[in-house]
């Protein structure tokens, strides 16, 4: 089954003009229920507009997409929020409500399952502690499980939310960012457990990531992103240093290249320097509408 699919995909933010520039264009990508990929790719490059993309949090300017097989933005409201409640979103920065208790932080990932009653009952007198403090011990954080979330460092924010996405019944995970508070290890031990998570319920998982060496080691499928679009969709083994040199080249590097051979104007121009474009990986869309 495929979890996404979406074709010629563009999005622009709501804040900017209608001239201004895309966020995303032109994006073909398709994802397999229960497939792990990796986003790459250098600030601005659209990662997390994609991800919101996905979570049918923004709506396409041009192009399709459709999340299990429906076609977001053709259904009614009511539609698209249970639609949406198949999804986990995990922002670069946790929304946790900052004088809550961690366990009823944890359990709101439940809140898509939940009555408005049910939900208010559960910030009183959390519904189900021992299901947080489970999901709080896969990060080794259950000592905080009655803590503030205030009181919380950035990288226990960081796997507090983690857990929260433990205790959803989300069949994809929309995950960006979720490492860049945490020192190498827990880095590893989380994105370990998240993607042991995925693989043991069947669930998708789409990451965006910044340490590149932690993508090409844990995820068969990277996709790197610049400027909007997709740069290159491929095998792990096929990602190359020369396509990662090139997907981070920035024009500052450009234009100490060009200092050198005192040609700043064509720094400029070209912000990308020609002999490290990467090897065009071609990305294969299967047939999904
Ligand atoms: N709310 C917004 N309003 C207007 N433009 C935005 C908004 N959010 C992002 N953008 C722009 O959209 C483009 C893509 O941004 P996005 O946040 O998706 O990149 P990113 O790859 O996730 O970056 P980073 O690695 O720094 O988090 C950028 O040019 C950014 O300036």
């Amino acid at each position: 089954m495929t979890a996404f699919c979406i074709k010629n995909l563009s999005v622009r933010h709501q804040t900017n003009a209608a001239g201004a520039a895309l966020a995303l264009r032109e994006i073909d990508l398709s994802i397999a229920g229960g497939e792990q990929l990796a986003l790459i790719g250098p600030s601005g490059a659209g990662k997390t507009t994609l991800l919101h993309t996905l979570a049918c949090a923004h709506r396409p300017e041009h192009g399709e997409i459709s999340v299990f097989g429906q076609s977001p933005w053709a259904l009614n409201n009511h539609q698209r929020h249970a639609l949406r409640g198949r999804l986990f979103l995990a922002p670069q920065t946790p929304p946790l409500p900052p004088r809550q208790r961690v366990v009823s932080a944890v359990l709101a990932g439940r809140l898509p399952q939940w009555s408005v009653w049910q939900a208010l009952a559960s910030l009183l007198r959390p519904a189900d502690p021992q299901a947080a403090f489970d999901a709080l011990a896969r990060f080794n954080l259950q000592d905080k499980l009655y803590a503030r979330v205030d009181r919380l460092s950035g990288g226990e924010r960081q796997r507090c939310a983690m857990a929260r996405l433990l205790v959803s019944n989300a069949e994809a995970f929309l995950v960006d960012e979720p490492l860049s508070a945490l020192d190498p290890t827990l880095a590893q031990q989380t994105l370990t457990t998240l993607q042991q998570e995925a693989a043991a319920r069947g669930a998708t998982l789409v990451c965006s990531l910044h340490q590149v060496e932690l993508a090409r080691t844990h995820f068969a499928r990277i996709v790197g992103l610049r400027d909007g679009r997709i740069v290159f969709d491929a095998r792990r083994e096929e990602v190359t240093d020369a396509m990662i040199a090139a997907l981070y080249a920035n024009s500052h590097d450009a234009m100490i290249e060009a200092t050198d051979s005192t040609d700043i104007e064509a720094a400029f121009a070209a912000p990308m320097a020609p002999d490290i474009v990467p090897d065009i990986v071609p990305i294969i869309v299967p047939h999904c509408f």
